[in-house]
């Protein structure tokens, strides 16, 4: 019998793929893990087989319904769309727009600034040096952001797509040592955020392709 499961092309430590596992698991839709080594040989994702799968040579791709998606926002404003309960999108138009807002700051200007082809680029001498000035350039956005339209969680009380972007870029934030100090809103959401079933299942430390020695 066909396997119906999605399947995700993930990285345990790939931000973006991250993001969809959130999504994914906050939905309790079911799905397979297909790991891609983002480092392993120079990167399984520039191999041919996966070029089919994904022409940008990145994770996260999705396998459902019959379909392969790429984009980690495209692929959750799908699921949003074909899978309505527990929703990750406000009702109210502007709250929309405040999601869509943090998403595209973190999405567009923060995370491909310090994406792994980037700091390949910029070299291993400035790598940190770089990384820490777009996250933190970035997360001064996030937080001014985060002053208005900030409730328990990004926007308001119930957790959304901006809460599935901003805990993975906090986790890369503290991985190249920014220093979080002048951001305690992003701080208190990703603390918040810290225990709930759905994030922790979506941990990097938590995947299948988790180094042993990461792992816990
Ligand atoms: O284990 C590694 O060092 C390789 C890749 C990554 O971390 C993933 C990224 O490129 C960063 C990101 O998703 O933001």
């Amino acid at each position: 019998m066909a396997n119906n499961k999605p399947v995700l092309y993930s990285y345990w430590r790939s931000s973006c793929s991250w993001r969809v596992r959130i999504a994914l698991n906050l939905k309790e839709i079911p799905y397979d893990i297909k790991p891609v080594s983002l480092i392993k040989g120079g990167g399984e994702q520039h191999c041919n087989e996966y070029r089919e799968v994904n022409p940008m040579e990145q994770v996260p791709s999705l396998c459902i319904d019959g379909h392969t998606l790429i984009e980690s926002l495209s692929i959750m404003h799908y699921l949003e769309e074909t899978r309505p309960q527990r929703p990750l999108m406000p009702q109210d138009c502007f709250k929309r727009a405040k999601v869509r807002e943090i998403c595209e700051v973190i999405a567009s200007g923060i995370q491909p600034l310090q994406n792994l082809i980037v700091l390949i680029y910029v070299g291993e001498e400035k790598k940190k040096e770089w990384a820490q000035h777009w996250i933190t350039r970035g997360f001064r956005a996030v937080e001014k952001l985060l002053s208005s339209c900030a409730g328990k969680y990004c926007v308001g009380d119930e957790i959304t797509l901006a809460d599935c972007c901003l805990v993975p870029q906090v986790f890369n934030a503290r991985r190249f040592h920014v220093d979080l100090r002048p951001f305690p809103i992003i701080l208190r959401i990703d603390r918040e955020l810290e225990n709930h079933p759905a994030f922790r299942a979506a941990h990097p430390s938590a995947q299948p392709d988790c180094p042993p020695e990461v792992a816990k």
